[in-house]
């Protein structure tokens, strides 16, 4: 239904779809993407941006609510850009990630794809679904504003807390945003990314300069890491020069390492650099990581390959059941990382290298590996162009943990055409709040 008023529209939504947005349709038939809507809903709403194929808008007024929509807790909802999904109570977040996920497998033209649809598992939910976050990167404009972008913008919204981040990350935002050497510091960057160490409970503050440092910004690092509380470390980086810091760090966190555990017997320690990949959700990643190891049924004869391995966040629990586990990835800092867990976890049936994991695997075929398990976790572009090398490097398992759907219906059909098949798919809530949807499928050989 549309009620064309004068300057805004009345609509029905008909499904929240990939993104977090309302799909509704105007009058002429265009489709039209609206933020903020919730499925059945009829919304009046404003047009922000028009395109050939479809039109995106904000719902102002809601004319007939959702039973799961509620008062957004957060004062900057809707002006920051940081979530999209606090309209909706918790429970309905889940739904609406469940039927986007069944949606877009559904529509998949692979017959093997579309009809996985039905069998997609509910979503994981968060036990925390607020204050999870253990980093979070805040943009500078040009006036040392601090905040996230305003959606579609690159509009800083300032805030001065997060209610997705860790409480610790907050009182550190409190004490130190407004602070003098803060505000020099921020004069000169392009953001700050506030990140939790959660083994020590400690903050690393990463400012990313416009140019090198210079004595004045050292010495504000300085100061604001020595009164920013006994726990707090500060790192200077940018395009141009090498990193500095960290600075004002007490006696024993003089390193640019972060670092948590991981339950086992013994507990596994594992670290990583400031600045490189980590998981943001730490009670999820347990979850995550139960749920890779589990799908992978592996025993002491497996021969496992993770690829995007990043610090070895898969690779070293797996490594605790497997016979041997290479690792495969592009950073080097995360190799660096990855060589000093094994280590220091007395890991001694674990290899990395350093590789774009199509390079990797092509060596792998050249000297002739194969492996019984292969887990796949692929920044949002997934992984166009690797199904064939995988197809001859697996023989029995492969894990696939996508942060993108729509690449991973699109991985998965290609996967399929060349000998597997999926036999189960299980979302897991990383990112409550927002529309992102995490997901892992255990594809199988024919
Ligand atoms: C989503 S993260 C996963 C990391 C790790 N599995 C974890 O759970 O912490 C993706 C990783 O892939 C790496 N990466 C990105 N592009 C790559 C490529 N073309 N080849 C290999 N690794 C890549 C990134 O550096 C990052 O560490």
């Amino acid at each position: 239904m549309v009620v064309n008023c004068k300057n805004s529209q009345v609509v029905t939504i008909k499904k929240v779809v990939n993104g977090g947005y309302g799909l509704a349709s105007l009058p002429d038939g265009k489709t039209v993407l609206v933020q903020f809507g919730l499925p059945g809903e009829t919304a009046t709403i404003a047009i922000d941006r028009q395109h050939k194929q479809l039109d995106h808008a904000r719902a102002t007024a809601i004319v007939a609510p959702h039973r799961g929509r509620i008062e957004p807790p957060c004062p900057f909802y809707g002006r920051c850009g940081g979530c999209n999904l606090q309209h909706a109570n918790y429970d309905t977040q889940c739904r609406l990630k469940h039927d986007i996920l069944v949606d877009l497998f559904a529509r998949s033209p692979v017959p093997a794809i579309s009809s996985q649809a039905s069998s997609i598992a509910p979503v994981r939910g968060a036990a925390q679904p607020f204050g999870y976050r253990q980093r979070i990167r805040l943009r500078i404009d040009d006036r040392g504003q601090v905040g996230f972008h305003r959606f579609h913008s690159h509009q800083v919204v300032p805030i001065n807390r997060c209610l997705l981040a860790h409480p610790l990350i907050n009182e550190s935002l409190n004490r130190c945003g407004g602070a003098k050497p803060f505000r020099m510091l921020a004069g000169n960057s392009e953001s700050v990314e506030f990140l939790l160490d959660p083994r020590e409970s400690s903050l690393c503050l990463l400012f990313q300069l416009r140019r090198p440092p210079r004595p004045a910004d050292r010495t504000a690092a300085r100061q604001l890491g020595e009164g920013g509380g006994e726990r707090t470390r500060i790192l200077l980086v940018g395009r141009n020069f090498a990193a500095e810091g960290p600075f004002g760090t007490p006696e024993g966190a003089a390193s640019r390492l972060l670092s948590m555990e991981l339950p086992g017997t013994p507990p596994l320690m594992l670290a990583w650099e400031a600045g490189g990949f980590s998981q943001v959700n730490n009670d999820q990643n347990r979850v995550l990581i139960d749920c890779v190891t589990s799908l992978a049924a592996i025993d002491e004869t497996s021969r496992v390959l993770d690829l995007f391995c990043g610090m070895g966040n898969f690779s070293l629990p797996l490594a605790r059941r497997a016979a041997h586990v290479l690792g495969i990835e592009s950073q080097g800092s995360a190799i660096r990382s990855a060589r000093l867990n094994a280590a220091r976890n007395n890991l001694d049936n674990l290899t990395f290298r350093q590789a774009a994991a199509v390079d990797g695997c092509r060596q792998l075929v050249e000297e002739a590996q194969s492996f019984d398990v292969i887990v796949c976790d692929p920044p949002r572009q997934g992984m166009p162009g690797l199904a064939a090398l995988l197809g001859r490097l697996c023989h029995d398992r492969l894990i696939y943990v996508s942060c993108d759907p729509a690449t991973l219906v699109r991985d998965c059909a290609e996967l399929t055409a060349t000998g597997f098949r999926v036999v189960a798919i299980q979302p897991i809530d990383m990112f409550p709040q927002t529309h992102h949807i995490e997901t892992v499928v255990l594809l199988e050989k024919n």
